[in-house]
């Protein structure tokens, strides 16, 4: 693939032109949050401006244009994660909401005394607490796989922990921390070969790697849209026709009924079961504007570029006298987490933001993953295919400024 414009993309996001402390903004968060091109600005007030409508039930034009819009971008989505029908897509507010869908009917319907859940020492608290709430709900147990100085899971532990008593895998693809890719293909095919599903947490993955469901196999998989260039309080719960079938509706209330007696409700089709009440319609639309975005780029042209970019930070980072990598997976995307060293995270990131640099400081909602390395937090820097080689060096060099003013 011919290399990516950067210089020419970086136009198409309005916020990366402007200041911040009266520094040009050097955005290095992307791991909370992505920035959004105009495309996807210009959808919404699109919507708003000229066909807002409520979805699905309405007979004039204007409810049927916006249906239209709203199902195409589920369409766009399907065929974005190549999910085998679009009904396997599930809008949601975002990761946390996928999460909770799935182990609410977890709880509801399938844990039990006994019965175990596998999560991972690196998810993020989306990925910990819904699975704790459905645990202490039913007297299940929660199973943590390990992981290893590097920040890698200890697969031999977590092969070790599959048995009969396990009825969910739910891991993250990327961790929003260390960047750790983990081995998904692996987890999935030795956690089906028991007959165990498989929810896979893409937050952090979706908008860096390519992911071809029906190739890869999770039973379930949850984004976010706010980090896939999308609007916040979007994201997607993907199932497969099976298991979107088997679980319970997850709320009540408009759409998601075939018929309501006060005797009997009987419930409607997928992906409408899990959809009450009225959607996002703007957000999900904007959504799908940025998957095509995304695609019109060329996500091989946007892969190719981060992971450059993120061995040359990797490299330039190393630089640094006294710094410690959080995580340093051989396999990685995304986030770069480190201390430099005993600066608390806190004055690092606010000496960051002083030149105009934004990175994260803290736990990152991973806060056992914190507790297992015996650190307070850290300062994180997480790339996009928009960031350039100069805004590694200005990251550089304001760690070496802070560093200066600080030891
Ligand atoms: C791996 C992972 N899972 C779940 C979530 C929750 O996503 P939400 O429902 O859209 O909030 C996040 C958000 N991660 C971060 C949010 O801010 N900094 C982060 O690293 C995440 O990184």
């Amino acid at each position: 693939a011919t290399a990516l414009d950067v210089e020419r993309i970086r136009k198409d996001f309005p916020i990366l032109h402007t200041q911040v402390h009266g520094k040009p903004l050097v955005y290095l968060d992307n791991g909370a949050t992505t920035q959004k091109p105009q495309v996807v600005i210009d959808a919404e007030a699109n919507y708003y401006e000229t066909y807002n409508s409520n979805v699905h039930r309405g007979v004039h034009h204007l409810s049927q244009v916006a249906t239209n819009a709203y199902e195409q971008a589920r369409h766009i989505v399907a065929g974005f994660i190549n999910a085998a029908h679009s009904h396997e897509i599930i809008f949601t507010k975002g990761t946390t909401d996928g999460i909770n869908l799935v182990a609410n009917a977890m709880s509801r319907r399938f844990l039990k005394p006994g019965d175990s859940v596998i999560i991972s020492a690196m998810e993020h608290h989306s990925n910990i607490v819904p699975w704790q709430i459905a645990c202490e709900d039913t007297g299940a147990t929660l199973k943590v796989i390990p992981i290893n100085e590097l920040g890698e899971l200890q697969m031999d532990a977590f092969e070790a922990l599959l048995d009969d008593s396990v009825k969910i895998v739910a891991v993250t693809y990327v961790s929003n921390t260390m960047g750790t890719i983990n081995p998904v293909e692996d987890i999935i095919k030795l956690a089906h070969a028991r007959n165990i599903p498989v929810l896979l947490d893409a937050a952090q993955a979706i908008q860096h790697i390519s992911i071809d469901v029906q190739a890869l196999k999770p039973d379930f998989l949850a984004f976010s849209g706010h980090k896939i260039y999308g609007p916040t309080g979007t994201g997607v719960l993907y199932g497969t026709t099976e298991w979107l079938n088997k679980l319970p509706p997850y709320q009540g209330g408009g759409d998601m009924i075939k018929t309501v007696t006060f005797a009997k409700t009987t419930y409607n089709e997928l992906p409408y079961k899990f959809e009450a009440g009225t959607p996002n319609i703007a957000g999900a639309i904007a959504l799908g504007t940025a998957i095509e975005y995304l695609q019109q780029v060329g996500l091989d042209k946007i892969q190719q570029w981060e992971e450059e970019l993120l061995a040359y930070a990797l490299q330039e980072l190393r630089t640094i006298e006294g710094i410690r990598f959080i995580g340093d997976a051989a396999h990685r995307s995304g986030a770069i987490s480190f201390l430099v060293h005993n600066i608390h995270p806190f004055d690092m990131g606010e000496l960051l933001d002083q030149q105009g640099i934004a990175v994260r400081t803290g736990h990152h909602c991973t806060e056992p993953l914190m507790d297992q390395f015996q650190i307070p937090g850290t300062v994180r820097a997480s790339l996009s295919f928009y960031n350039t080689k100069e805004e590694v060096d200005k990251l550089v060099a304001g760690i070496k400024r802070a560093t200066s003013m600080l030891l």
